[in-house]
C-alpha cells in the first residue's frame, strides 16, 4: 500500500505552491518515495475520519500503513530520517540540519506568517498601514540576518539538506511582496533551491492538481 499525502483540492493559493503540503512533496521528490496524493476539500478536513489523522484538522498528513503523522515539519523530518538524501550522515552536521528546520519554522516563518495572515484578515482596517511597517520590519531583520549567514556559501550548512528546504519553503510566502528582492544573497538562494529537479516535480504536481481544479 502506498503510503498518503493530503492536500487540499482547491488551494487558496491556486496553484502558486504555498499550502504547506508542498514542502512535503518537495522532499518526498529529493527522496524518491513513490507516495499517493489524496486531495481533500475544506469540508473533508473537518470531518471525523480526517480530524482521527490531524485534530486540527489541517493539512499535511501522511500515512505510511498503521503510521499516521501531521504537521509538515515533522513529515519531513521523518522522510529524511527514514531516507538518506537530505540529512547528513555525520551526528553533528545531521543536528545542524534539524536546527536549521527548527529555526525556518520558529524564528523565520512566524513574522512571515503574521504578516500576510494581517494582508488577508486586516487589509481593510484602518491602522493596516501603520501596522504593516512594523510587520516588514520584523521580517526584513530576519532576511538580513539570513543574508549575513549565507555570505558566500550556497546552502545554510554544508550540503543542502532539509533545513534548506524548510528554510527556502518558508522564504517563499514572501515571493509577491518584494521584501525577498531587498537581500540579493536571500533572493540568490531560493533561486538555487527552486532550481532543483525536485522542487520543480513537486511544484508541477501540486500546479496541475489546481489546473484541473473548477477553479482554474
Ligand atoms: N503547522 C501545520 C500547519 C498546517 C496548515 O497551516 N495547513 C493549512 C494549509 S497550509 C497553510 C496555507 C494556506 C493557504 C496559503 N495560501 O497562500 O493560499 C498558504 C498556506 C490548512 O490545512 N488550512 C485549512 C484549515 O486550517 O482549515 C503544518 O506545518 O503542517
Amino acid at each position: 500500500m502506498c503510503p498518503i499525502l493530503t492536500a487540499f483540492a482547491t488551494s487558496p493559493d491556486r496553484g502558486q505552491g504555498l499550502a504547506r503540503d508542498m514542502r512535503v512533496r518537495w522532499a518526498l521528490e529529493e527522496l524518491a518515495v513513490p507516495h499517493h496524493v489524496q486531495l481533500l476539500s475544506f469540508a473533508e478536513l473537518k470531518q471525523p475520519v480526517h480530524l482521527a489523522r490531524n485534530p486540527f484538522g489541517q493539512i499535511p498528513t501522511w500515512q505510511d500503513g498503521d503510521q499516521v503523522l501531521f504537521e509538515s515539519g515533522a513529515i519531513v523530518l521523518h522522510l529524511a530520517e527514514q531516507h538518506a538524501g537530505l540529512l547528513p550522515a555525520d551526528p553533528d552536521a545531521r543536528m545542524r540540519a534539524i536546527m536549521w528546520v527548527f529555526a525556518a519554522l520558529n524564528t523565520v516563518e512566524p513574522p512571515i506568517v503574521e504578516r500576510s495572515m494581517a494582508w488577508v484578515l486586516e487589509r481593510e482596517l484602518p491602522w493596516y498601514s501603520q501596522r504593516l511597517v512594523m510587520l516588514d520590519e520584523r521580517v526584513r531583520m530576519r532576511l538580513s540576518q539570513l543574508s549575513a549567514w549565507l555570505g558566500t556559501v550556497a546552502w545554510l550548512d554544508g550540503d543542502f539538506s532539509v533545513g534548506d528546504l524548510m528554510m527556502v519553503s518558508v522564504l517563499l510566502r514572501l515571493k509577491s511582496s518584494g521584501l525577498l528582492d531587498e537581500y540579493p544573497k536571500v533572493a540568490a538562494y531560493v533561486g538555487r533551491a527552486t532550481q532543483r529537479p525536485a522542487y520543480q516535480r513537486a511544484f508541477a504536481a501540486q500546479l496541475q492538481v489546481f489546473l484541473q481544479s473548477t477553479d482554474a
